[in-house]
């Protein structure tokens, strides 16, 4: 679904680089959740990703035949004064979409009722689940999302995840996400990919909470 080999990356275009070496592979079917600490460049790696950076050296190559994206929740998203149903029929459009049924589209996170709202009246976590419902406009193969649970509720986190859950396990959408939420994102990703110091590699949420146990003396 999603290869990428050799990449370096930096914002000034040379050394030091912010990714180095990177090579990475996400199957059809998997569920894979980019992890490490703040500023380590998992949202800048996913911006590559999708096209919207282009890496200095080394290739990414992109096998979905469409790709839902879902973007890191902004403070400016609450301002703006667009309804539920506005988004929708926008992005219907954007996508050359000949049919767009309000109500179907938002049926697949239950966010139906909500079509006449502010996206600004919305908790965070109906506002992330109206864009769930967006990106999976158009039934993308594979979905990407960064940080879908920020400004969530626990309990909102964890009907957004059950959501992804489904997605994947019924659906067999493709999914890769940026995470801070371990605690949600564990139970549902396949494996994780910890980018650290520039580098990333694949490893077992297990593996990865030894890890962290084992760095911090003890404590999660
Ligand atoms: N447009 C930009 N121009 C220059 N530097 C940038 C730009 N965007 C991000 N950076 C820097 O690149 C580094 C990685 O940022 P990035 O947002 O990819 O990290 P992250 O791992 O997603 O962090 P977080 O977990 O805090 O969201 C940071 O030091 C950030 O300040």
């Amino acid at each position: 679904m999603l290869t990428i080999e050799n990449l370096y990356f930096s914002y000034t275009g040379s050394a030091p680089w912010l990714l180095e070496n990177v090579d990475f592979h996400l199957a059809g079917g998997e569920y894979i959740s980019i992890v490490g600490n703040n500023g380590s460049g998992k949202s800048t790696l996913l911006k590559i990703i999708l096209g919207f950076l282009k890496p200095v050296s080394g290739t990414v190559t992109r096998r979905a035949r469409r790709i839902g994206y879902v973007p890191q929740r902004s403070a400016s998203d609450a301002s703006f004064p667009i309804t539920v149903e506005e988004v929708i029929h926008s992005y219907g459009k954007l996508l050359h979409l000949k049919k767009i049924d309000v109500d179907q589209v938002l049926s697949v996170t239950g966010m139906e009722g909500y079509k006449k709202q502010l996206m600004g009246s919305l908790s965070g976590g109906q506002h992330q689940k109206v864009l769930i419902a967006r990106a999976l406009m158009g039934s993308p193969d594979l979905l990407i999302l960064d940080e879908p649970s920020t400004g969530v509720d626990l309990t909102s986190q964890r009907d957004i995840y059950k959501e992804l859950d489904t997605l994947h396990k019924d659906k067999g959408v493709t999914i890769l996400a940026v995470e801070h939420n371990l605690a949600e994102a564990g139970k549902v990703s396949d494996r994780l990919y910890h980018v650290e110091h520039g580098h990333g590699h694949l490893c077992s949420v297990r593996h990865y909470i030894e890890e962290y146990i084992e760095k911090e003396g003890g404590h999660v």
